[in-house]
């Protein structure tokens, strides 16, 4: 381990050198009360620092919701947990916080073991050199992060985790770092980019196979949102999912054993039905304007508008009308994924929220180009992140 300027160039560093980095910087005397939004210890690549350091705006102020909406409650069989003291409306902001640390999913350490110990004396072993990593990290953070830290559920207590690391597993959230850089399969089998955020408040958000939130990492503010994906009536918790929601039930259950709990939600509850319902509206193809209505119907009633599958279906619908040249209800579309505005299809959404820009804009208008369905997909299917998920968000 080498002490560094924190402001010297990343690019000489190894590919594979972890850096230990408060970001956003603070002073020394910088406490939770002058600097409210906070800040979160983190350890990561080279290149995870260089591109946070690259965004224009970084570190813009937290995005505030209008008001607190919220409360921390005892669950009767989860825990604490989140409940909503008012109603939320769709796509509202519920709350957005700083992580208090951010770590690689996995350790990068390249370990040499004595020949004579075995595959799990091995991942011992690996796991205790983790935990040093992890306790130095926990070390740096200020005490009242410490102790909100140390408040959270663990549900790695026996497993040779380490306390840092159990918690670490029990509560973070899937970041990719930096977006875009690492396919798909290099984030789920080597783990390549794919960081753990543990947040004081979105970590008490318990699981739902039909989660009414979604949770969106921003790194211009450096934080996780909580955006409601439908209305919450007063009274009802908050829930994220922690696992795959394409999965069938038998497959999630499996997934979310490291949690230490059996789902008992809706969706497993009646798996014989459910799955093949689930099934088929994550998988249903699209051919024309009604297909798209009945795969968001059929979304809808599985509880599943937080998975991307709804926004990509938005969006073909959205493109359908165009095709047809019905600028009304395609700009209907556009708003509603537009006001989805953690989706990295809502932005492209912004420009044809008219009729009239449409029209005018429009590639598709009236049969123009050509439509690609597959175009746009949101693999982000997963919120929760901890070691134990296959999937990244
Ligand atoms: C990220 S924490 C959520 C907050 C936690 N309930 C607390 O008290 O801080 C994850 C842990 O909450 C519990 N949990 C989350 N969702 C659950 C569910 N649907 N059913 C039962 N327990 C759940 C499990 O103990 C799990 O390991």
């Amino acid at each position: 381990m080498k002490e560094r300027d924190a402001l010297a160039p990343t690019e000489e560093l190894p590919e594979d050198a972890q850096l230990y980095t408060t970001q956003p910087s603070i002073f020394m005397d910088t406490t939770p009360e002058s600097y409210p939004d906070g800040w979160t210890e983190c350890l990561v690549s080279p290149d995870a620092k260089a591109f946070i350091l690259s965004q224009p705006e970084f570190p813009a102020p937290l995005l505030r919701p209008s008001a607190l909406q919220y409360r921390l409650s005892p669950t009767p069989d989860k825990g604490l947990g989140l409940f909503c003291t008012a109603k939320i409306r769709a796509n509202d902001l519920i709350l957005s916080e700083r992580p208090l640390t951010l770590t690689p999913t996995s350790s990068s350490t390249r370990m040499r073991f004595l020949k004579e110990l075995d595959a799990r004396e091995q991942y011992l072993a690996a796991t205790h050199e983790w935990e040093k990593s992890l306790k130095f990290l926990f070390d740096r953070l200020y005490p009242d992060y410490q102790a909100a830290f140390m408040g959270l559920a663990n549900s790695h207590k026996h497993d040779g985790s380490g306390l840092v690391g159990g918690i670490i597993r029990t509560n973070g959230l899937g970041v990719i770092l930096p977006p875009n850089k690492y396919s798909l399969e290099e984030q789920q089998t080597r783990r390549k980019g794919v960081y753990s955020a543990v947040c004081k408040e979105i970590s008490r958000v318990n699981h739902s196979c039909s989660p009414n939130t979604t949770a969106h990492f921003d790194v211009i503010t450096f934080s996780f949102q909580l955006f409601a994906v439908r209305d919450i009536a007063q009274g009802e918790e908050l829930t994220l999912t922690y696992t795959d929601l394409k999965a069938p039930a038998e497959m999630r259950q499996s997934d979310l054993e490291p949690y230490g709990f059996h789902c008992t939600c809706s969706a497993c509850a009646t798996s014989c039905t459910s799955d093949a319902l689930r099934e088929r509206s994550m998988t249903m193809q699209i051919d024309n304007i009604d297909d798209g209505l009945l795969k968001l119907a059929l979304l809808e009633e599985q509880g599943l508008e937080s998975s991307g599958q709804y926004c990509k279906t938005l969006e073909t619908v959205m493109e359908l009308y165009i095709g047809i040249g019905d600028a009304d209800n395609a700009s209907t579309c556009a708003k509603k994924l537009v006001n989805r505005r953690w989706s990295s299809l809502a932005s492209g959404a912004k420009l044809y929220t008219s009729p009239l820009a449409i029209e005018k804009f429009h590639p598709l208008w009236k049969g123009g180009g050509n439509r690609d369905l597959e175009r746009g997909a949101d693999n982000l299917e997963c919120s929760f992140g901890g070691l134990e998920l296959g999937q990244a968000e």
